[in-house]
């Protein structure tokens, strides 16, 4: 017979299967209406799957631009989720003050131990507070009192590219390229963005070496030290870390490309990445048993970023550790005085009450400001060297305005100053012109209208709660309405104003070009960024000639969050010949402390113009008894501690030091032994 309670247990699991069936159902319907005069692809009115598909896959932006051609600026991507590729869109979008919309759910993909940063905060209130805090650090003045941070690790870059340029390797076989293979810079479809196993052979890896330069550079000015990768000619850290051992040898360019590949598409599914213990259940859960191994090691990536920030920060911070002593006025020393005065700390303060909100602003920086302007510059580079006569103007522009390089160089004060190429018009155009038909942020950044915006309107449509909207970076870029029959045509002339300008070349308009973003959540690092490569791509070009190893081969990209050049990561390099190569260079970085109370050091870190107290320092080259450094103090902008001073020389050996010290001045001489490029940088 027929136990009834297990009839009964048997109709209500029917019955719970039936109701669950029919709520989708239902849901679906619903959904299926929503929006249903907005065109967009069947499928993409029900799941996020086509979306997701084509962000696995690195192709987010042109799969939108494909449906944009189709079914024209208003697209319907994926559930409540609708792309604009109007211009007049921009202002809705990403609109300021009041009708600022805030950063849709896709963000939480980003948030890496449950404290959510500048950048993946939804909280209007949040982000105001957290912006104030770094937009002082960032902001263009901060910015060129730093420039002698970048001018250093500019050097060193330089440094290594004439040792590459003078070994009589006629391929210029840059062992860079095997470290990239190595660790995972390249190992094409796995790592894409990073692709170096193509077919281009010789050349130097100058994707790679950007990469290096500007982690140096951010890690330098938000962790307080460099992370010396330059040094090393490689990006994989020699930090042992706990973290998954699934990324261990990983170089950190290729665990920020694969922690945007992963959130890029987990975004897309934002009940996956929730907050709180739950949230970090699944982020477990998914770190280790996700099918796909490419979000599993993107998670991997971004815990291991965060142990890498943690553990920098941290030494930093720490009263007890020599490196917390070093009186720098870089980023770092700047953000944590900005976030002391907003979280309303005393200086006295233990560290640990401000440490974490720190660590997680100072990673950001790590991972936004790093592999962005690498591969923007790689991208600006490609376009340069693929035009010949945008790179004849430009050296010529270089040359007339700059043209130190031409002559004999052997230090870092030699190389070009920010002043010297900020305002230059046609390097400006280029880089410009190069973003925008590269597009380092490629697809739309999502924004939602939330229960408390105001009512939205896009394109006559009246926009419900709930709706994500974004505006495609790389649709309006190369948009023929707004920049002419020539959009897809590499024009600098575009940008010029000048009397050269072509008439038939649509001017361009910054207001259409997203490459930063636009309104309250736009890049707070622009002015950074902008030193960066217009530093880069000046000093570069005037110290080399520069060729593409492979002419015929296109740039393509491929995307995480932000977009990466693939492929082109190569190019011929020579010193121009009236340059005279820096005999292999090694940087030998000193600290030492001052013990003596009272006793501060003030320089203006300008390369030489150092001193030590009342007394000074002296570097000699022992063979001709010249004194290579003699100065007196410029003024006083440090408190005492442990500084550091950086000898870049042509040997290898130690450098010797002889103190003698005084009871209230201290007399360092420091003896480098002979040699002809001996140069002393002081941070
Ligand atoms: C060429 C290089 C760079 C490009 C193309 C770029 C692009 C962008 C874009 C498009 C956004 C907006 C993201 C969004 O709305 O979701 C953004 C935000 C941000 N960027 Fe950059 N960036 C670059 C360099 C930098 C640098 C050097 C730093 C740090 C020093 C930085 C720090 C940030 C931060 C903190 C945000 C978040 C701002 C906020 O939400 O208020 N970026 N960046």
């Amino acid at each position: 017979m027929l136990d009834p309670c297990a009839f009964d247990s048997f109709e209500m699991l029917n019955l719970v299967i039936l109701a669950a069936s029919l709520a989708v159902i239902v849901k679906l319907v619903s959904l299926g209406r929503q929006y249903k005069n907005i065109p967009g692809p069947f499928l993409s009115r029900y799941s996020s799957i086509p979306l997701a598909f084509h962000s696995r896959g690195g192709k987010r932006a042109l799969y939108v631009d494909s449906l944009h051609q189709k079914y024209g600026p208003l697209v319907l991507i994926a559930p409540n989720n609708i792309s604009c590729s109007h211009p007049d869109a921009i202002n809705v979008v990403y609109a300021q003050g009041d009708n600022a919309l805030p950063k849709s759910d896709f963000y939480k993909a980003f948030v890496m131990d449950g404290t959510p940063n500048l950048f993946n905060t939804q909280d209007r209130m949040e982000h105001a507070k957290r912006r104030k805090a770094l937009a002082h650090p960032l902001s263009y003045r901060s910015v060129k009192e730093m420039e002698d941070w970048v001018t250093v690790n500019m050097f060193k870059l330089v440094a290594n590219l004439d040792k590459l340029c003078s070994t009589k390797s006629t391929s210029h076989e840059d062992s860079m390229d095997n470290q990239a293979r190595a660790n995972g810079l390249g190992l094409g479809a796995e790592i894409p963005g990073r692709a170096s196993g193509s077919k281009q052979s010789g050349g130097i890896n100058i994707h790679a070496w950007f990469n290096c330069f500007t982690f140096d550079v951010i890690s330098d000015l938000a962790f307080g030290q460099s992370l010396g990768m330059l040094d090393r000619g490689t990006d994989v850290l020699p930090i042992a870390t706990s973290s998954s051992r699934m990324v261990n040898n990983l170089g950190v360019a290729a665990m920020i490309g694969l922690r945007g590949r992963a959130a890029a598409f987990l975004g897309l599914f934002p009940e996956l990445v929730g907050f709180g213990r739950t949230g970090m259940m699944i982020r477990w859960l998914l770190t280790n048993f996700w099918p796909d191994p490419l979000i599993r090691k993107g998670l991997s990536s971004s815990d291991m970023l965060s142990d890498i920030a943690t553990k920098c920060v941290r030494r930093r911070l720490s009263p007890s550790d020599d490196i917390s002593q070093i009186a720098r006025d870089d980023l770092l020393n700047r953000l944590v005085n900005e976030i002391k005065k907003s979280e309303g700390h005393s200086d006295t303060t233990q560290a640990s009450v401000y440490e974490r909100i720190v660590v997680t602003e100072a990673m950001l920086l790590l991972s936004a400001g790093s592999d962005t302007t690498a591969d923007s510059a790689a991208a600006i580079m490609w376009y340069i060297l693929a035009n010949k006569s945008v790179y004849d103007r430009l050296m010529a522009e270089l040359d007339e305005n700059v043209g130190i390089l031409s002559q004999e160089f052997a230090a870092a004060d030699e190389l070009p100053k920010h002043d010297q190429v900020k305002s230059l018009p046609y390097l400006n155009a280029t880089i410009q012109e190069a973003l925008r038909m590269f597009a380092t942020n490629s697809f739309g950044l999502p924004r939602v209208v939330s229960n408390s915006s105001k009512p939205v309107m896009l394109l006559g449509q009246r926009i419900l709660p709930g709706t994500q909207l974004s505006v495609p970076a790389y649709t309006i870029q190369r948009d023929v309405n707004i920049w002419g029959e020539d959009a897809n045509e590499f024009k600098v002339e575009r940008w010029l104003h000048d009397a050269d300008t072509s008439l038939h070349v649509k001017k361009g308009d910054p207001k259409h070009l997203l490459t930063f973003g636009v309104g309250p959540r736009m890049c707070i690092g622009k002015n950074l960024a902008n030193m960066q490569l217009q530093l880069l791509i000046a000093t570069i070009l005037l110290r080399y000639k520069l060729e593409l190893c492979d002419p015929e081969e296109d740039l393509e990209a491929i995307e995480g969050f932000m977009n990466k050049p693939v492929k082109f990561n190569r190019c011929g390099f020579t010193l121009h010949t009236s340059n005279t190569p820096l005999k292999p260079q090694s940087i030998h970085t000193w600290t030492f402390n001052d013990i003596i109370d009272g006793l501060n050091l003030a320089m203006d870190r300008k390369g030489f113009q150092g001193s030590w107290g009342s007394g000074r320092i002296d570097v000699r080259e022992p063979s001709s008894g010249k004194v290579v450094v003699d100065r007196q103090l410029a003024g006083s902008a440090y408190s005492q501690g442990l500084y550091q001073v950086n000898v870049a020389d042509d040997l290898d050996n130690e450098l010797t030091v002889s103190p003698t010290s005084s009871k209230l001045g201290l007399d360092w001489t420091y003896v480098l032994a002979s040699s002809s490029h001996s140069r002393l940088l002081i941070l």
